[in-house]
């Protein structure tokens, strides 16, 4: 089988997000959720949630389904490197991503969700494509909705075609050839800490010459910026006249009027070209802008988030732990 489902980015103005729509239990809930690579637990806001920490989230409702079912003595408690976090119980139920079902998947039900999602009207919770050693479930940890359709696949993969202020695709067991220009270059990845775990060969910040470079990144739809090694983020901003580490934001930011260069990343010898345009992620106040390109501080990987995402065609590859880019 294969299966497409829209993925939109929330909010307009900037894509801090993106989600897609999710049919949970029987008769279908339809909530839309993060598709995160950088995690492994499917979690949704729930009528057992408190009132003051929903704002407009759609709530899956166990009671209302016939399909759901207890996973007795099972919780489920995920932090992630925001501060954000989540936890609850599990039920087993049929969970259904562009007419693809899995009849008993884990569906992991927030009692308790912290503001960044509480605040979020976008989102009703996370699906996990990252590999299920991330999963964070006890006693018994779970498979993600990805590993338990896997099998059922036309092909072993799942591609990503996020798109900048436009809603985008996920595409399971298929590549749209018609979605990308020229070859796609794969290159292997280390899935040993559950993350899509990658080497790139070096970086290009406009038309300088390209720095050959391992890059250890992980490729992480839940991540909403490109996070990189101090040196190279140093090296982007000397071409951004009136940029700065600013000091009360811990962060990048540059006069909103100013032309940012590409960045460009390699793989092996493929180049992957980030336009200027995409570095902006969003404006603070009149004049400033925060940065797309960040510093990964003391985290022991860069994360190739959302901000290198739209820029390309990504093929997910499981059956040959690979990951593939390619142009639009
Ligand atoms: O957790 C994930 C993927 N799920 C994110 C779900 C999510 C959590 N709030 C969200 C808000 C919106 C959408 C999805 C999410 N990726 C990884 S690997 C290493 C780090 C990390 C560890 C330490 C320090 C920094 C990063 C993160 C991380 O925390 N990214 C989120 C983030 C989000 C914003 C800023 C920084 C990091």
């Amino acid at each position: 089988s294969t299966g497409i489902v829209a993925a939109t980015p929330f909010p307009a103005e900037y894509d801090r997000e993106y989600v897609a729509p999710v049919s949970l239990g029987t008769p279908a809930q339809e909530l839309n959720l993060i598709f995160d690579t950088g995690s492994s637990d499917l979690w949704v806001f729930s009528t057992s949630m408190p009132a003051a920490q929903v704002a407009g989230q759609k709530l899956y409702n166990p009671s209302g389904s016939s399909t759901s079912a207890v996973l007795w003595g099972h919780t489920w408690s995920i932090q992630y490197g925001d501060g954000s976090r989540s936890s609850g119980t599990v039920v087993n139920e049929l969970v259904t991503i562009g007419g693809i079902s899995y009849a008993s998947q884990a569906l992991e039900i927030a009692n308790g969700v912290s503001a960044q999602f509480s605040q979020d009207p976008a989102s009703s919770g996370l699906l996990g494509l990252g590999f299920s050693i991330l999963n964070t479930v006890i006693p018994t940890s779970q498979k993600t909705w990805f590993d338990n359709v896997l099998p059922t696949l036309a092909a072993p993969v799942f591609t990503v075609d996020l798109k900048r202020a436009a809603p985008g695709t996920y595409t399971f067991g298929a590549i749209d050839a018609s979605s990308y220009a020229g070859k796609i270059e794969y290159t292997p990845i280390d899935n040993s800490n559950g993350f899509w775990r990658l080497q790139a060969s070096g970086y290009q910040v406009g038309t300088s010459p390209f720095q050959p470079t391992t890059i250890d990144a992980i490729a992480d739809t839940g991540t909403t910026l490109l996070m990189l090694p101090a040196a190279i983020v140093k090296a982007y901003y000397a071409q951004v006249p009136g940029s700065q580490l600013h000091a009360s934001y811990g962060a990048y930011t540059f006069p909103c009027s100013a032309k940012l260069p590409s960045f460009t990343f390699g793989i092996g010898r493929y180049r992957g070209v980030i336009p200027g345009a995409f570095v902006s992620y969003g404006r603070i106040d009149a004049t400033t802008c925060y940065g797309g390109i960040q510093d990964q501080g003391n985290l022991p990987f860069s994360i190739f988030g959302d901000i290198l995402m739209k820029a390309q065609v990504v093929v997910f590859d499981a059956g040959r732990t690979r990951i593939g880019f390619a142009a639009k």
